[in-house]
C-alpha cells in the first residue's frame, strides 16, 4: 500500500520552478532516499510533504487522503513527523522533556485536561513518560535522560530529534540530512538505528542525505532530483550505474562521481 503518493507536483516561487512535475511514491515500511546535487529541490519537496509549502500544481496523498493545504501540525497528528536539517530542539529542556513535547500531540486530555489533573491524567502521564523513555532507549540516549538538550554533542542532538519525531506516534518519518555533522562512528550507529526503526518499528522512512555511501548502504529505493525534475528512480544498484545520474553529479561537489564513475 502507498503511504505517500506524490502526483505530478510542481512548486513555483514567483518565476522560479523549484519542482517540476515530480511524481513518486513510498510504500508502507519502505526506506526511500531523495538525492540530488545542491539546489535540486530536495528540501522543497520535503517541505511540501510536511505542509510547509503547498504544491502549485499536483497532489500529495498520505494513506490515500489528499493533504495539499494541510498545516504541519495537522500532518503530525495524522502521522507525518520529521527532523530538520538545522536541528530544532528545545535547548533549555532536558532530553526526556524534549521527547515528551513530541508525545503531546497524541495526548487525548488536551491542555485543560492536563491542568485539571486527576488520577486518569496522572496515570496517562506515567504511561507517556514510560513510552518516551523507550524511544530514548531506541536512539541510545538513556544515559542522557536528564541532560539539557543544549549540552548534548551535535550527533546526539540529531538522535534526540529522531526520538522526538518517533514520540509523535508517526507512521511516516522524514529525515532531513540525519548524518550531517556526524563523525564516522556516529554515522555507523545512525545507519543501524534507521534500519531498526524501519524493520522493528515498521515505519515508512524518507530521507534526504548528502552522504551517498550512507544512502546506497541503507535505501531500498532512491529518487534522484536535478534542477527540480526527477531524472531517475530505482534501487541503489540501478542508480549507481544510471547515466543521467552520473552526469548530474559530475562537476557537483557531491561525491557520487567518486562512487559511480
Ligand atoms: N522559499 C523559497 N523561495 C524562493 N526560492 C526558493 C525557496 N526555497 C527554495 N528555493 C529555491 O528552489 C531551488 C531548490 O532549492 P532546495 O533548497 O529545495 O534544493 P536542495 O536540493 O534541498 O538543495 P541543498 O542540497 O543545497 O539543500 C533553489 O533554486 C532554491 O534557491
Amino acid at each position: 500500500m502507498k503511504v505517500l503518493d506524490i502526483q505530478n507536483v510542481t512548486i513555483r516561487f514567483g518565476g522560479l520552478e523549484a519542482i517540476r512535475d515530480v511524481s513518486f511514491s513510498a510504500d508502507e515500511g519502505q526506506l526511500l532516499a531523495i538525492i540530488g546535487p545542491n539546489g535540486a529541490g530536495k528540501t522543497t519537496i520535503f517541505n511540501a510533504m510536511t505542509g510547509v509549502y503547498q504544491p502549485t500544481v499536483g497532489q500529495i496523498l498520505f494513506n490515500g487522503k489528499l493533504i495539499n493545504g494541510l498545516k504541519p501540525n495537522q500532518l503530525v497528528t495524522m502521522g507525518v513527523a520529521r527532523t530538520f536539517q538545522n536541528i530544532r530542539l528545545f535547548s533549555a529542556l532536558t532530553v526526556l522533556e524534549n521527547v515528551m513535547v513530541g508525545s503531546q500531540c497524541r495526548s487525548r486530555e488536551g491542555l485543560w485536561g492536563a491542568l485539571a489533573g486527576g488520577k486518569k491524567v496522572a496515570a496517562n502521564r506515567v504511561k507517556s513518560i514510560q513510552q518516551c523513555r523507550e524511544f530514548i532507549e531506541i536512539v541510545g540516549l538513556t544515559d542522557y535522560l536528564d541532560e539539557l538538550a543544549t549540552n548534548l554533542p551535535y550527533g546526539k542532538q540529531r538522535l534526540l530529534e529522531i526520538a522526538r519525531a518517533l514520540a509523535t506516534g508517526c507512521e511516516l518519518l522524514l529525515l532531513d540530512e540525519p548524518a550531517a555533522g556526524m563523525n564516522a562512528v556516529e554515522r555507523e550507529e545512525l545507519v543501524a538505528l534507521i534500519r531498526r526503526i524501519s524493520k522493528e518499528l515498521n515505519k515508512t522512512i524518507i530521507l534526504i542525505e548528502h552522504d551517498i555511501n550512507l544512502v546506497m548502504n541503507i535505501s531500498e529505493h532512491i529518487v534522484v532530483l536535478d534542477h527540480g525534475e526527477k531524472i531517475a528512480e530505482g534501487t541503489p544498484g540501478e542508480i549507481r550505474t544510471n547515466q543521467k545520474v552520473i552526469e548530474a553529479y559530475l562537476g557537483s561537489e557531491d561525491p557520487l562521481e567518486q562512487e559511480v564513475v
